[in-house]
């Protein structure tokens, strides 16, 4: 588990849980950020802030099930990062998920499976860059 961080104030940070979900072929899922929103057009783990009283798991649950519709069950922690954004700063807790089944947008969101080497080339928030170089490197 890797736990660097990019330096800038990391006080009042919000915790945000994301999914590292594959499919049977090794495809990984990430959706896109809808129009209007921060960071709107990238391409992200799916999953959203931690709420109060709600354990990492179990947040990500509820939004894999809010967002995607998915029954998913949750395992290990595979990295953790803060990353300061000009209007927030979180800090990126990257979870394996297994789903039991398939996705569907929920919230008019696209989404989609992407090999890892596809996953080079698409226009992720900075924080999952970061997250996705550090994966890379340990080769998950
Ligand atoms: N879900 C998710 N959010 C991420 C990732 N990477 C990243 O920088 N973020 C940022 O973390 C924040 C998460 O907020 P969110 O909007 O997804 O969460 P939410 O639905 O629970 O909150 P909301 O109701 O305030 O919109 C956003 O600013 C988003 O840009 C990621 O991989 N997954």
């Amino acid at each position: 588990m890797w736990t660097p961080s990019s330096g800038g104030s990391s006080e009042n940070k919000v915790p945000v849980v994301a999914a590292f979900l594959r499919e049977a072929s090794g495809r990984i899922l990430l959706s896109r950020r809808p129009p209007g929103k921060a960071r709107a057009g990238l391409w992200e783990f799916p999953g959203g802030k931690v709420k109060p009283g709600e354990s990492p798991a179990e947040a990500l649950r509820r939004e894999l099930r809010e967002e995607l519709g998915l029954e998913a069950s949750v395992g290990q922690e595979l990295a953790r990062l803060i990353h300061v954004y000009p209007d927030l700063t979180i800090e990126l807790i990257l979870l394996e998920a297994f789903a039991e089944n398939y996705p569907q947008a929920l919230e008019g969101q696209e989404w989609g499976w992407f090999r890892p080497e596809e996953i080079e080339k698409v226009p992720l928030a900075p924080a999952d860059r970061r997250l996705w170089q550090l994966l890379y490197k340990n080769s998950l």
